[in-house]
């Protein structure tokens, strides 16, 4: 759905963004992680059309982005900090989104500022931070785009507003095929929220997973042994990590969970667990390998 292949930007002599390539599934939340200048919204202003990349191209389903209208109008970008014309109400933004763009649903914009319980005829430059950003999710999808693209867009959000903005996208993810591309500083806001993640640094993407293979395919076993086995034990798995304490060891392992049960119970441990595993460790572990620390890079 959205492919972006070899993208560079400059900013005089910067490169803000190098060589970065990043696949977007269509009807996906795609996760863009990253610490402060990593160049997370440069790439996504590229993707959306605002900048032009100066090396490489970004494309929705095939067809290039910058310079075309008609492909831009499907596309939403929400900034980090919303705009609005000065001294309007969200009724009178609502009718400049409904001149623009052709799918403007006008029953689902009275539906959402309902929902959010905002007065859609107050000046929308006295509405408080928070306010102002449900105001410009009310609009945005209310325009029903095809691909959404979000600079921290939870950031100034209550809680409980933050969930309710999450589950109207994850419904328009699954109703209407609708594409998230979000970026974040939180991996824990991510974790429950995405479909895949890519990590970015200093302009680069360190590391793109799918966070549903990336889940099956990492465990974390603790495993106690009367008598500790032979090296075979560590030697037969694909161990990333591992700590040992007396005869318990924890162990971060790379594989299918069938095989390395099979594996673990041919030793016959005295105690045998798999526990959970959050995505900051499966990161920590995954990325530490290529020499990176994730704590460094995102909180
Ligand atoms: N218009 C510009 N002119 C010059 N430098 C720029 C411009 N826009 C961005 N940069 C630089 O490019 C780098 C990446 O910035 P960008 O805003 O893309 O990062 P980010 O990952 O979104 O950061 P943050 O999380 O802090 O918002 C930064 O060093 C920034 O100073």
């Amino acid at each position: 759905m959205i492919k972006a292949e070899h993208v560079s930007k400059t900013f005089g002599r910067f490169e803000a963004v190098k060589d970065v390539q990043v696949h977007v599934n269509k009807g996906s939340i795609y996760g863009l992680l990253g610490s402060n200048g990593a160049g997370k919204t440069t790439l996504l202003k590229i993707i959306s059309g605002i900048v032009k990349a100066d090396k490489g191209t970004a494309q929705v389903e095939g067809q290039s982005i910058f310079e075309r209208p008609d492909v831009k109008k499907r596309i939403l970008f929400i900034p980090d900090q919303p705009y609005f014309f000065h001294q309007t109400s969200l009724l009178q933004m609502a009718s400049f989104y409904e001149a623009v763009y052709d799918r403007w649903d006008s029953e689902r914009f009275h539906q959402l500022y309902e929902h959010f319980s905002l007065d859609p005829k107050a000046k929308l430059s006295r509405m408080s931070k928070g306010m102002q950003r449900q105001a410009s999710f009310i609009l945005t999808l209310a325009a029903m785009p095809d691909v959404l693209v979000l600079d921290e867009p939870f950031d100034g959000l209550d809680p409980v507003v933050r969930q309710q903005v999450k589950n109207l996208l994850i419904q328009d993810v699954s109703n209407r095929a609708m594409t998230v591309l979000v970026s974040s500083h939180n991996l824990r806001e991510m974790e429950d929220f995405c479909d895949a993640v890519g990590v970015m640094h200093k302009g680069r993407i360190l590391y793109e997973r799918d966070l549903e293979e990336l889940k099956t395919d990492v465990s974390k076993l603790q495993v106690a042994f009367k008598k500790m086995p032979d090296d075979t034990f560590l030697s037969g798995m694909d161990v990333m990590h591992m700590e040992k304490r007396g005869r318990v060891l924890t162990c971060i392992v790379r594989g299918q969970e069938g095989d390395i049960d099979r594996h673990v119970r041919s030793y016959e441990p005295a105690i045998y667990d798999v526990l959970p595993l959050t995505l900051e460790e499966i990161f920590t572990y995954e990325m530490g390998s290529v020499g990176y620390e994730i704590r460094n890079l995102i909180v």
